[in-house]
């Protein structure tokens, strides 16, 4: 007998999931989309066992039922699965990155025999689609569960266990403590980063010069502004209360250094330093997770056809593992700028020493 899985919404986070447990012993991953090109995109991909625009056919028997849409669908999501005909003991799970809201509705919508738990995985990146999806993503990252109290520990742990196939680390929180530490741990940064960058893209628009020079730091805490802006329009509405009151403690840090600024407090600037510095070293070594940032080297390519995909061969046959690539410059006949980015400092040191070896220019 297998057990099946049903994954709504199979994009960034939904396919990686399924990538994680499809072909492993006794599971049927089953994908359901609401869109037929989205059917024939995670077919082409080959992430699911089998795929199906019908909720009834993906959720009739599944023994876990995993919810991976956008924030705004979830509730919509509970709620038609409430007027179908599961499988006593089935267990829906949902990874969306704000707990609170779909654990009231789930609260309110329970039925006997039906498990509701929460979920959030705390990895992920600022791309969408099943294009991105990785069986790596969740390697290493915590999974954040969040069962109410009338969860028997048998559904809790089953799904724990089926969990173990994405190796991340689970993490048992309240919903609402949930939303308010992710609040201001990944929400936060994201409004910060898309205010930052588009700051600068105002500026932009009357002297160019912004953006040929923005580098280094600036990309480096602007990289989540390239999030998807459905997925974020989502989370942020979804956790406003927790991210109104984080606005504001965040106007007083800012107040704080116009303050020392207009007071010319160079010792106050010297100590906010130190206080961010001593913080930021006592993190948790870095794991996968919520704005993990990448190591980025670039390298002068010649605009010709293929040069892509050898250097990225020469990576994969070393074993090297390439979080993303990208063309910062190209048009014919002048040589373009690479970018190659690596989570690890590690990998990104082997990809500098092995392409430098091959002949090519490297800048970090
Ligand atoms: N992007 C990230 O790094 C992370 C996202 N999450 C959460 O995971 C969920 C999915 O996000 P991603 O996989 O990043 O997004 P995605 O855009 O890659 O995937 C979303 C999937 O939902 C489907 N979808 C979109 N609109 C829909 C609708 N109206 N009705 C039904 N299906 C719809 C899409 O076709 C797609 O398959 C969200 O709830 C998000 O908050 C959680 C952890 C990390
Ligand atoms: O890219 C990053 O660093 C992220 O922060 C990705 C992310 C986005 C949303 C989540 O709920 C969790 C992780």
């Amino acid at each position: 007998m297998t057990t099946k899985i049903a994954i709504f919404g199979v994009g960034l986070i939904g396919g990686s999931l399924a990538l994680c447990l499809k072909g492993k012993p006794g599971l049927t991953v089953v994908g359901h989309c609401h869109r037929p090109e989205s059917l024939k995109r995670i077919m082409e991909r080959g992430v699911v066992d089998a795929a199906t625009l019908s909720m009834e056919e993906a959720a009739s028997d599944a023994d876990f039922i995993f919810l991976c849409v956008p924030v705004g669908n979830l509730e919509e999501y509970l709620e038609k699965l409430n007027n179908l005909s599961l499988k006593p003991g089935c267990i829906i799970t949902d990874v969306g990155s704000t707990k609170a809201a779909v654990a009231a509705r789930a609260a309110s919508l329970s039925r006997p025999g039906v498990h509701f738990i929460g979920g959030h995985p705390m990895a992920g990146s600022e791309r969408s689609g099943v294009e991105a999806a990785s069986t790596l993503l969740f390697e290493n990252a915590y999974y954040v569960l969040t069962p109410s109290p009338d969860v028997p520990e048998e559904a809790y742990e089953r799904l724990e266990q089926l969990l173990a196939y994405t190796k991340a680390q689970i993490v048992r929180v309240d919903p609402v403590m949930h939303d308010e530490i992710v609040g201001a741990i990944s929400h936060l940064p994201h409004i910060i980063a898309v205010a930052l960058v588009n700051q600068v893209c105002d500026y932009n628009s009357s002297n160019g010069l912004y953006r040929m020079l923005a580098a280094g730091g600036f990309r480096d805490i602007t990289r989540i502004a390239s999030s998807d802006p459905v997925i974020w329009r989502d989370i942020l509405l979804s956790n406003r209360q927790v991210l109104l009151h984080l606005l504001k403690d965040w106007n007083q840090e800012i107040g704080g250094f116009i303050s020392l600024l207009e007071d010319q407090d160079g010792q106050g600037i010297e100590e906010a330093f130190q206080k961010a510095n001593l913080f930021r070293g006592e993190l948790p070594e870095r794991r996968k997770g919520t704005i993990t940032s990448l190591f980025d080297i670039y390298i002068d390519v010649p605009d010709h056809p293929g040069i892509i995909g050898q250097i990225a061969t020469e990576l994969g046959v070393r074993h090297i593992n390439l979080s993303n690539m990208q063309i910062i410059e190209s048009r014919e006949d002048v040589p373009g700028v690479l970018r190659l980015s690596f989570r690890q400092e590690g990998e990104m040191e082997r990809a500098k020493e092995h392409l430098q070896s091959l002949g090519y220019t490297v800048y970090v």
